[in-house]
């Protein structure tokens, strides 16, 4: 066909996605686990990277007080104060056009309803829009709490690392039949008191799957499982530049690609389609 009879073109191609650069909320993240289609979660530290995995498709930023290991070279989390993570989350807010800004309240901040919730006042004016706290029922008064008082709350539940004198290190929760009950009770009780969100930690493949099934709110597994209704890593864990010991379910987004746009790329498709986390990175 000669150039001159080639079609005009009458209309543009339309959008990658239709829902590029709308707000993601917790009705979005609802919408998503209803139709199956799998949450992207990051965490992210800083406005240049914010920027760039909202571009690439990522639904939630976690500014984690695994910041304290990856940013501060911390052993553990438990040094990472409000303050810091406040920092952080300005940042990430300021980097940020559509993603979910989800922060943890770091070790410490909320052992008491009262104290969550003024910790909490103090990342949601940094431009979080939830916060996450890790632990079971002991904490279903305080996630009571915040979330009649406006603040939405994601749930931590598995292996939580601000327990990890507690925990006797970094190990695979929910392995016995017992444990398994009482993470699923934990689960169920965080929910009815208003989480929107539960990141499920370093636990069998079939708890994370039955969890899932249990509840009505998404699920955000980190070796976890591929059932979960979405993923979370650490960033510096997806580009490789951890110096630290690598967990089971880490994998290096940065082998194959040549920036850090197609990494993150690889990351969301890899979750999208079902092939992250693949047997290898589960327990
Ligand atoms: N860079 C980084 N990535 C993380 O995922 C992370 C942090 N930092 N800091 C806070 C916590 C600590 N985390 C960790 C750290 C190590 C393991 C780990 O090595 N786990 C063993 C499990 C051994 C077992 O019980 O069988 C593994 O083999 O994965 C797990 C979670 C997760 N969080
Ligand atoms: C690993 C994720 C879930 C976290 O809590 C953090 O990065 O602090
Ligand atoms: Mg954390």
């Amino acid at each position: 066909m000669a150039a001159s009879q080639k079609p005009a073109a009458t209309t543009a191609p339309a959008p990658a996605k239709a829902v590029a650069n709308k707000a993601v909320t917790i009705p979005t993240l609802a919408n998503l686990r209803a139709a199956g289609e799998k949450i992207t979660m990051l965490t992210c530290y800083d406005a240049s990277f914010a920027s760039l995995m909202d571009r690439c498709g990522v639904e939630i930023l976690l500014i984690g007080d695994s910041l304290g290991m990856v940013c501060n070279g911390h052993q553990s989390t438990l040094p990472v104060t409000v303050a810091e993570v406040a920092y952080h989350t300005a940042a990430v807010a300021r980097g940020s056009k559509s993603a979910m800004i989800v922060a943890d309240l770091p070790f410490g901040a909320y052992a008491t309803p009262e104290s969550a919730f003024n910790n909490a006042v103090q990342l949601i004016q940094a431009g979080a829009h939830m916060v996450k706290l890790e632990g079971g029922a002991w904490l279903a008064d305080t996630v009571r709490f915040l979330t009649e008082r406006s603040v939405p709350v994601c749930a931590h539940l598995g292996l939580t690392p601000q327990s990890v004198h507690q925990l006797g290190g970094y190990k695979v929760q929910g392995k016995t039949i017992e444990s398994a009950d009482l993470l699923k009770a934990d689960a169920l009780k965080l929910q009815a008191a208003g989480a929107s969100l539960l990141v499920l930690e370093a636990i069998p493949t079939q708890l994370g799957k039955e969890v899932t099934d249990l509840l009505a709110i998404p699920t955000i597994g980190i070796g976890a499982g591929p059932d979960c209704s979405g993923q979370v890593l650490v960033m510096h864990d997806l580009l490789g530049v951890f110096p630290g010991r690598k967990a089971r379910f880490v994998k290096n987004f940065m082998e194959g690609q040549t920036s850090i746009d197609a990494a993150v790329t690889a990351y969301v498709t890899a979750v999208k389609d079902g092939s992250f986390p693949a047997l290898e990175h589960c327990f």
